[in-house]
């Protein structure tokens, strides 16, 4: 499988404010860029810090839907994930409308009763993980399902986890010309935060978008 961070984040490297609430960082040309990179994965994972903040749909704009996913031979919406160890996405959640399938990464934390609460609403629910939900074993199961190319959207609890996990092959950072500052706002990769063995970047591309900067990143190591 092929995972492709994307994120948007201030000069500062904030993906929202600390009340985590929703913040535009990105601009016009910066969100149909986000588009195309949906277009061309085959789902895309958010953390349930996500869900419980923004309450995404994360499906594709009307031009994106009919020019990329044509293209690549795909019709409609890429699947999306939610990584949700409790199963605390709420049953009303958009992400759990009929748009596209919704795989829930649960751990065996979530009881049997709010996993059948939660398939009742329309996930596919998949158990990885006793605590918290083990990424290695959530993204396998994912390609099993069929999934070869995963973009992971955010936010930064689970962009840690990614790296940590060593599944991220590329990414891609949208820098937007703000300062958003607090120490408790969600950074691009929050966490525990690694000691050592730092996860190494090659700066692949740099373009100008709006008034900001896209930065594109290979992982070393990931051939
Ligand atoms: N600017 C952007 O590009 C962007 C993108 C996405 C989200 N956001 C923002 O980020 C904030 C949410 O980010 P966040 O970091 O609080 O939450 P998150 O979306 O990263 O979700 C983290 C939660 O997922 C659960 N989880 C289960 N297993 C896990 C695992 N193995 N690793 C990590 N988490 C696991 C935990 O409950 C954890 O608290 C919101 O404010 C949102 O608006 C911004
Ligand atoms: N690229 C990007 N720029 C931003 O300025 C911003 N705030 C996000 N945030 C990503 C987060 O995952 C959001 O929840 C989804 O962008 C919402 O997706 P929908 O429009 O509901 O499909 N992403």
């Amino acid at each position: 499988m092929y995972v492709v961070v994307n994120a948007a984040q201030s000069v500062d490297g904030k993906l929202s404010t600390r009340r985590r609430e929703q913040l535009r960082i990105s601009g016009e040309e910066d969100f149909d860029r986000m588009d195309r990179i949906r277009a061309a994965a085959d789902a895309v994972l958010v953390g349930v810090g996500t869900v419980l903040a923004d309450d995404p749909h994360l499906t594709l704009d009307e031009e994106a839907r009919r020019v990329e996913r044509l293209r690549n031979g795909r019709p409609g919406d890429p699947a999306r994930v939610v990584v949700d160890s409790t199963g605390r996405t709420p049953t009303d959640a958009r992400i759990l409308d009929d748009a596209a399938t919704t795989y829930l990464l649960v751990s065996a934390a979530a009881t049997p009763e709010r996993r059948e609460e939660l398939s009742d609403a329309g996930a596919e629910v998949i158990v990885a993980g006793e605590e918290r939900v083990d990424l290695l074993e959530g993204t396998g199961a994912l390609a099993e399902a069929g999934v070869d190319r995963l973009m992971v959207e955010g936010g930064g609890e689970v962009i840690y986890s990614c790296f940590a996990a060593g599944i991220v092959d590329e990414l891609q950072v949208y820098v937007g010309s703000l300062v958003v500052g607090g120490r408790d706002a969600p950074t691009l990769a929050d966490g525990e935060g690694f000691l050592e063995e730092f996860p190494r970047l090659e700066l692949t591309g740099t373009e100008r978008l709006d008034d900001g900067i896209v930065l594109s990143y290979g992982v070393e190591g990931r051939a």
